[in-house]
């Protein structure tokens, strides 16, 4: 039902028959006789219902078919039976214009909460809703298109219907991997056919379809493992033969040892000889940690352009040319794409997403992650402030059990002894805590860890973005900029305070007062915008920034209806989880489809996504990491199908690379929500406008920040003005309390994360 509207109907109102029913109509009811009823199975599994479709019939003979989702058949389904006579009050109604429909009304009804019904004894229409007619007299009368008549008729020959079983011998008929295999293998081989053929290889024949066959269930493997998965997980799918499973054993531990160590070691050569002193001392201690094997924890504190990365790089190249493991990772996938075979934290070590003090990360000491850690000489973490503690403390934990050192204390044990370098800068937002106050999210942070006190930091100070680069006349004003930006990140403007100030912001940075300053905001990030809309790199590094979802939504919106083109709409299913133990009863009715897709939640898609060609948008989920593809990568749609979107990559690594996005189901990790559901949707959102949190990590050009409402949470005006490398790239849009213009804004800094650094 696409326009769905709640009929309000009052004791008093008038029984209308159901041709008069109308969407403009709010107050009647209607007496109907049900002629038929049959349940909808779930889409997904077929053992449970969806809904109890029905079709009546009113006292005049107009039919109309009506449903009930199984949210509110305590309240409805005793009365849904074939000949009941009933009283209906406070219905949906809504258009019946799926693509098969049970009756040739207009609307169908449906029932909810606020819906009433009655049975009635009293029924003055026929008796037999259904006037048989024998086929002959139906052709007879010439019927046009546009009759309908109710048929009924005898099964005689079926073919048989293929279902499949599961582990209990159940019948279901779930997705079918293997189905979808036997169809499309040729076609998934094709790259294997091709590569084979070039390098002269026999295989490649078609006469030796089972050898690729393997050979492509062996690439598909590899595939899966890296994103921790397997075809193990998919019980019908085929597995490759004995002598490709062995050699996909320790998959984890040969790729990060199958870097070419001689281009390694001139790479190592190269950007050691660069380092800077300070590099080069920090080089020193941790390579010095890594070749006595010395359990040690270190933390690289150093704000943006202070060379982290490049020391990362440095070291890295060091470790790898000796055939030894380091593993990079980062707090946000976005993050993890700078890093030198760079993944998310979560993604490697399985950190759990709901986490508290006492979570370990699902490491089975077997695994291959296991032994990959067991063999590993480095972990690098950077963006490591952004992260909540008690992920660390889960990897602490986890490694202490995998790894059984010889270490008699366990308080000179940490990480199973070995050694870890965090890298970041405390000025930018700390861990996201839900309804916490600013001293929770201080506590979630590394420096209130329990590992900290262990943790030697190693600071960055030299600014070498300023150094390498920059033409002679930029050093000056970069510089001016850059330390402007690092006092307002410690909370020193706006005079004397405890961490909330109201700062003044230069006036060569701000969106004056015009006739139309937000038009003025958006002409000086996107302009031109029609003209050039259609180039990827025009959309490259810019966006409007802003606190909170609801305003990005708003600017969202209004982005999309200023690009031209044909809009398309996608809308989300959304359905509880199976293992939610929701009560039948009061809580069904709260959690209806309409509820869970009027929920908007922070890193889940909308229920309703509107777009066009051209437009950009950002992935929210990590989809193919080696590919660029991860939470926080921003594409521009190519082309919108049914099934699937196409986008090309417009930030950071493989620009210009297109792909394919399917739909997928996705679970909000989100407390606050006191049951699971899942969204179906594309794991995109629209990013002309995104929002401050969302931007960290991401370098643009041209930042337009809207401050309708001021930056309520430690670091975020600090990480949204340092999106920028230099001021000519930025603009403030602030708005007082009366929406007036204005140059003063609050800047939040909790001054007690810096104490122990
Ligand atoms: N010792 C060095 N010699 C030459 N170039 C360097 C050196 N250190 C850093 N750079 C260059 O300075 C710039 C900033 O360094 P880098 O990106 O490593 O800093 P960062 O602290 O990681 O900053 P961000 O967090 O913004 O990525 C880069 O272009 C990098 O190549």
């Amino acid at each position: 039902m696409s326009h769905i509207k709640i009929v309000d109907m009052t004791n008093e109102s008038p029984v209308l028959p159901l041709s008069d029913l109308d969407l403009a109509k709010t107050n009647f009811k209607v007496k109907v006789r049900i002629i038929c009823t049959w349940r909808r199975l779930m889409n997904n599994d077929k053992s449970r219902t969806l809904s109890i479709e029905f079709i009546c019939i009113d006292e005049q003979g107009n039919k109309i078919g009506g449903s009930c989702l199984s949210n509110f058949f305590y309240k409805f389904e005793r009365f849904i039976l074939p000949e009941a006579v009933l009283v209906i009050n406070k219905s949906l109604i809504g258009d019946n214009n799926g693509k098969w429909t049970v009756t040739p009304h207009k609307y169908k009804l449906g029932f909810n909460n606020e819906t009433e019904v009655v049975t009635d004894s009293n029924w003055n229409g026929s008796k037999y809703a259904i006037n048989f007619t024998s086929f002959d007299d139906i052709i007879k009368c010439k019927p046009s298109q546009t009759t309908s008549f109710d048929i009924i008729g005898v099964l005689r020959n079926c073919p048989p219907i293929k279902s499949k079983k599961n582990a209990k011998g159940e019948v279901t008929n779930r997705s079918r991997p293997d189905h979808v295999w036997d169809k499309t293998w040729k076609i998934l081989s094709d790259g294997i056919t091709f590569q084979l053929q070039l390098n002269q290889n026999p295989q490649g024949s078609s006469n030796n379809d089972d050898a690729l066959r393997n050979r492509t269930l062996f690439e598909i493997e590899k595939m899966l493992r890296r994103n921790g998965s397997s075809l193990h997980r998919f019980e019908s799918m085929p597995y490759p033969d004995e002598a490709s499973s062995l050699l996909l054993e320790n998959q984890m531990i040969s790729e990060e040892r199958l870097y070419d160590q001689e281009r390694m070691d001139q790479e190592y050569q190269s950007l050691f000889m660069k380092l800077t002193d300070e590099q080069r001392s920090i080089y020193n201690e941790i390579m010095s940690a890594v070749n006595n094997k010395k359990p040690c924890m270190f933390f690289v504190y150093g704000y943006d352009g202070t060379g982290k990365t490049f020391l990362w790089n440095t070291l890295s190249a060091s470790i790898r040319s000796k055939k030894q493991i380091v593993l990079n990772v980062a707090s946000s996938g976005i993050a993890s794409l700078l890093l030198p075979g760079g993944r998310t934290a979560h993604s490697r070590f399985r950190i759990p997403i709901n986490i508290n003090e006492n979570s370990l990360c699902t490491l089975n000491p077997n695994s291959d992650v296991a032994e990959l850690l067991k063999e590993t000489s480095l972990i690098i973490w950077d963006e490591a402030p952004m992260t909540n503690k008690h992920c660390f403390e889960a990897l602490d934990r986890s490694l202490n059990d995998i790894i059984k050192s010889n270490s008699s204390s366990r308080k000179d044990n940490f990480f199973g002894g070995k050694v870890v370098v965090f890298g970041g800068d405390f000025r930018q937002i700390l861990p996201v805590v839900p309804g916490g106050t600013d001293e929770d999210i201080v506590n979630s942070s590394l420096s209130s860890s329990y590992l900290w006190s262990k943790c030697k930091v190693l600071k960055l100070t030299k600014n070498m973005r300023l150094t390498i680069g920059a033409g002679s006349g930029d050093v000056d004003s970069i510089r001016t900029f850059a330390e402007w930006l690092l006092e307002l990140g410690e909370g020193k403007l706006g005079g004397e305070n405890d961490g909330h100030a109201i700062i003044d912001i230069p006036d060569d940075l701000l969106i004056k007062d015009s006739p139309n300053p937000f038009q003025d905001l958006i002409d000086f990030v996107y302009p031109s915008m029609i003209e050039n809309y259609k180039d990827p790199f025009y959309w490259k590094d810019r966006a409007i920034l802003a606190p909170t979802n609801e305003i990005v939504y708003d600017i969202n919106n209004l982005f999309i209806s200023m690009i031209p083109g044909e809009e398309r709409e996608y809308l989300s299913s959304d359905c509880i989880c199976q293992s939610e133990d929701i009560q039948e009863g009061a809580d069904a009715g709260i959690y209806s489809p309409d509820f869970l897709n009027g929920l908007q939640l922070s890193g889940l898609p909308s229920h309703r996504l509107v777009l066009k060609v051209g437009v950009p948008v950002m992935l929210l989920r990590n989809i193919d990491k080696k590919n660029g593809l991860c939470n926080g990568t921003r594409l521009q749609i190519v082309y919108l199908g049914k099934r699937v979107i196409e986008a090309e990559i417009i930030s950071r690594n493989n620009v210009g690379h297109r792909t394919f996005i399917p739909r997928i189901s996705m679970s909000p990790s989100d407390k606050n929500i006191p049951f699971k559901f899942k969204r179906r949707q594309y794991p995109i959102a629209v990013c002309f406008g995104m929002t401050v949190n969302k931007s960290q990590g991401q370098s643009l050009s041209k930042v337009g920040l809207y401050l309708k409402n001021p930056c309520f949470s430690h670091g975020q005006l600090y990480v949204a003005l340092s999106r920028v490398k230099s001021r000519d790239g930025l603009k403030l849009l602030i708005l007082d309390e009366e929406g007036n213009v204005t140059n003063k804004t609050l800047n939040v800094v909790y001054k007690s994360v810096f104490s122990n650094l």
